[in-house]
């Protein structure tokens, strides 16, 4: 059945594996969500085609020159699109006055300007770019409390989460009855490997996700466990639970996408075939349930369900991020700019692969925590952290 009103939905990296899942998802549904804007970034013939598709109200390339570009061809194809440039247009489609929802699905630190400006704006807020959220997550979560803003989780295990808890949570996990939070972690494409093949692994390898089809960033932290690292801080953000409440499981088959375990000894799941249109189209319609093109559940094709504790001699990123969310302050922001600095040093192959956690080691040594009372400090640390890794990159990189 059709909503009352079309919804305009703002994309926000709209080129990438979310971006385009968001899209294929917006298309089953043209009488209830219209494109209202997507964003790119070196994708930007990928852009035009997706704009050419979707016929949207604006446009955003990272600068002037790109901008004027896509305009020429939009015009010429005869679509009144208007393109715009750089972090002020990202920011003025996620708070434009005519948008209902944003998907923030820019990858990395990139995403959390544009991303608050759609919080500060009030509006629906799919969440996909949970950098941003470690980042700055007190004072993003304020943010969305003073603007009223609605924030839904697209990653999987958040999303399955959301859908798990009761719907008065957000004040711990005692008061609302629940024990812990079980995350779901794949393990990753060396999940069974030896430390000694990890050494050796490729940014090929490492980009081969065994469940999921994901950009090289996210693919990268999954085969580190940085991004269940990530993941469980931005559980404790979005659920308000202690670092000590959020444990992670090794489940490799990607079904169950997480659980939440309450103190009377019922464990509620939510289960689905790995593909994020389900997540997507959760919270595009939330509370409604739309069709997400994903094919049902075939248990009986499933057959079996593993669980395994983490092994964080192999993984120490988990570890690492786990000591972050727990310190708070500053550490969260150091992790993550750090990670971004090695994963993109890693996919350059100029570091191994256990160079990563090496380098964000070396990082979080090197640099206090600090306590975090504007976004300022929060943008400061990100910039020494990158600072830091740079000079570690040049002294230990090839
Ligand atoms: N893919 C997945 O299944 C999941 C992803 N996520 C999260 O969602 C986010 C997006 O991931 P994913 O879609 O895989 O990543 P991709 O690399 O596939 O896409 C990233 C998007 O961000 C854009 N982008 C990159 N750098 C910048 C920048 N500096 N300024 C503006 N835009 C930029 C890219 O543009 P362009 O391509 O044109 O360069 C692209 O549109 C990440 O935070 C990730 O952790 C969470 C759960 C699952
Ligand atoms: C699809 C999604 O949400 C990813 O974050 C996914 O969870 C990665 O898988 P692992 O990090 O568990 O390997
Ligand atoms: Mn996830």
């Amino acid at each position: 059945m059709a909503q009352d009103t079309v919804r305009q939905v703002t994309v926000l990296g709209a080129t990438g594996s979310i971006g385009r899942s968001t899209l294929d998802v917006i298309a089953r549904h043209p009488r209830d969500y219209r494109v209202f804007a997507l964003t790119g970034h070196s994708r930007l013939a990928e852009l035009e085609r997706l704009c050419l598709e979707h016929r949207p109200r604006f446009a955003v390339v990272p600068e002037t020159v790109a901008a004027r570009t896509l305009q020429g061809s939009l015009r010429a194809a005869g679509l009144a699109t208007r393109v715009l440039a750089g972090e002020g247009g990202l920011c003025e489609v996620a708070a434009h006055p005519e948008v209902d929802a944003v998907m923030a699905a820019i990858v990395g630190a990139a995403g959390l300007g544009p991303t608050l400006a759609a919080v500060r704006a009030g509006k629906r807020v799919l969440l996909a770019n949970k950098e941003a959220l470690v980042m700055s997550g007190a004072l993003f979560m304020q943010a969305v409390q003073e603007h009223g803003a609605q924030l839904l989780p697209i990653d999987s295990e958040h999303n399955a989460i959301f859908q798990c808890m009761p719907g008065d949570y957000g004040r711990g996990l005692a008061p609302v009855g629940v024990r812990r939070i079980l995350l779901t972690a794949s393990g990753g494409p060396f999940r069974c490997w030896p430390l000694e093949r990890i050494a050796e692994a490729t940014p090929q390898q490492a980009c081969s996700h065994p469940n999921w089809a994901m950009g090289r960033k996210i693919s990268v932290d999954s085969a580190s466990m940085m991004n269940k690292g990530l993941e469980l801080i931005e559980a404790c953000w979005l659920f308000d639970a202690r670092p000590a409440q959020v444990e992670v499981v090794i489940h490799p088959q990607s079904v169950i996408h997480s659980l939440v375990d309450y103190v009377d000894g019922s464990v509620l799941a939510q289960l689905g075939n790995p593909d994020m249109r389900t997540p997507i189209a959760h919270a595009l319609a939330w509370p409604r349930r739309i069709d997400s093109g994903v094919a049902p559940l075939d248990l009986f094709a499933i057959a079996r369900l593993d669980f395994e504790a983490p092994d964080v001699r192999r993984f120490p990123c988990l570890q690492l991020a786990r000591q972050a969310a727990e310190a708070g302050g500053t550490l969260p922001a150091l992790l993550n700019a750090a990670n971004e600095v090695a994963v993109a040093a890693f996919l350059d192959e100029r570091i191994r692969f256990p160079d990563i956690a090496c380098m964000i080691e070396a990082v979080l040594n090197a640099l206090p925590g600090e306590p975090v009372d504007q976004l300022e400090r929060v943008f400061a640390a990100d910039r020494q952290a990158r600072d830091v890794a740079q000079a570690w990159l040049q002294r230990f990189g090839r």
